[in-house]
C-alpha cells in the first residue's frame, strides 16, 4: 500500500485556496447586501464569515486526509513490525506476544493450546538445486497452505529461515485429548509440507519435522514453551524426519 501524505507546498496551497475564495465570496456578498455598516463591524464580520466558512474546509480538505494517511502509515508500520516480509505470516516479535497469550488463557480457562514448532525437510537442496528464488516460493506456499489449514483464531507464523509455528488455542480440557488432537493438527501440517510443489514448471519436493508443546499443563514464558517444542522437533528430525513428537517432561 502506498500512502499519499500531502506535501507542506499542497497544505500551503490549499489553505490559501481557501481563505481566497472564502474572502472572495464574503466581501461580494457584503458588497452585494446593502447593509450600512462602519469599518470595524464589517472586519469583525468578515473575520467571523471567513472563520465560519474556512473552518469546515481545511478540516476536509487538509486536516481529514492528513489524518487518515497518518492513521494509515501508523496501520502499516505496526502490520511491518509483526510480520514476516516474505510470507506474511506472524513473525518472531508477534509469535512470542501471541504465544503468552494463549499460554495466559490455557492456563486461566484450563483449556489445553498447543505449540507447534515446524522446520522443513530436505529445504536446502531446493535453493541448491533450484536456487533461492525456488525456495522463497517453497516458503510463501507452505505459509499459504499452513494458513488456509487452520481455525481463524490459531495463529501460524515463521520464526526465521525454514522453520514454522502454528498456535492453537483452546484445543481439549481433557490432556489426553489434546495430545491426539495436537498430533493430529501435525499430521495434517506434514500431509500440506509433504505435497508437491511447482516452480517454474519443475516439481520440488520438501517435507516437515514437527515438535509440539501441550500448552496449559504447567505454567510457561513463550521462551520456555518454544525451547520445548524446539526440544520435541530436534526428537523429531533425529528419529528420521517427517513425523510430529510431543514434548515430555520426564525429558528433563
Ligand atoms: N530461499 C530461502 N532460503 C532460506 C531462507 N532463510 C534460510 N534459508 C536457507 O534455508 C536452509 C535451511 O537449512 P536446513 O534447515 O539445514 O535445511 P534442510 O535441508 O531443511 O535441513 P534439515 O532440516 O536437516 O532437513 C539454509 O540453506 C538457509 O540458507 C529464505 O528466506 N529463503
Amino acid at each position: 500500500m502506498i500512502i499519499e501524505l500531502l506535501s507542506t507546498k499542497q497544505v500551503i496551497i490549499r489553505i490559501a485556496a481557501i481563505i481566497a475564495s472564502a474572502e472572495f465570496l464574503i466581501m461580494l456578498v457584503l458588497r452585494i447586501v446593502p447593509f450600512e455598516m462602519n469599518a470595524i463591524a464589517e472586519a469583525v464580520l468578515d473575520v467571523m464569515l471567513l472563520a465560519t466558512l474556512s473552518t469546515p474546509a481545511v478540516y476536509l480538505w487538509v486536516i481529514k486526509p492528513f489524518v487518515n494517511a497518518r492513521d494509515d502509515a501508523l496501520g502499516q508500520i505496526s502490520h511491518l513490525a509483526f510480520t514476516d516480509a516474505l510470507t506474511q505470516l506472524a513473525n518472531r516479535r508477534h509469535v512470542l506476544k501471541h504465544l503468552e497469550r494463549v499460554l495466559a488463557s490455557s492456563v486461566r480457562h484450563k483449556i489445553f493450546g498447543a505449540l507447534l514448532v515446524i522446520d522443513l525437510d530436505g529445504f536446502k537442496r531446493v535453493n541448491d538445486d533450484f536456487g533461492h528464488d525456488a525456495g522463497d516460493a517453497v516458503l510463501v506456499e507452505i505459509a499459504t497452505r499452513f494458513r488456509s489449514s487452520i481455525r481463524t483464531e490459531d495463529v501460524a507464523g515463521r520464526m526465521g529461515g525454514d522453520e514454522f509455528v502454528v498456535m492453537v488455542d483452546h484445543l481439549d480440557v481433557d490432556e489426553p485429548q489434546a495430545k491426539d488432537k495436537s498430533l493430529r493438527i501435525a499430521e495434517k501440517l506434514i500431509n500440506l509440507a509433504n505435497r508437491p510443489f511447482d516452480f517454474n514448471g519443475h516439481v520440488l519436493h520438501v517435507g516437515a519435522s514437527i515438535g509440539i508443546c501441550l500448552l496449559g499443563s504447567e505454567r510457561l514464558d513463550a521462551v520456555e514453551a518454544l525451547n520445548k517444542a524446539d526440544m520435541a522437533m530436534y526428537r523429531a528430525k533425529k528419529s528420521g524426519k517427517g513425523c510430529a513428537v510431543l514434548y515430555d517432561k520426564s525429558w528433563e
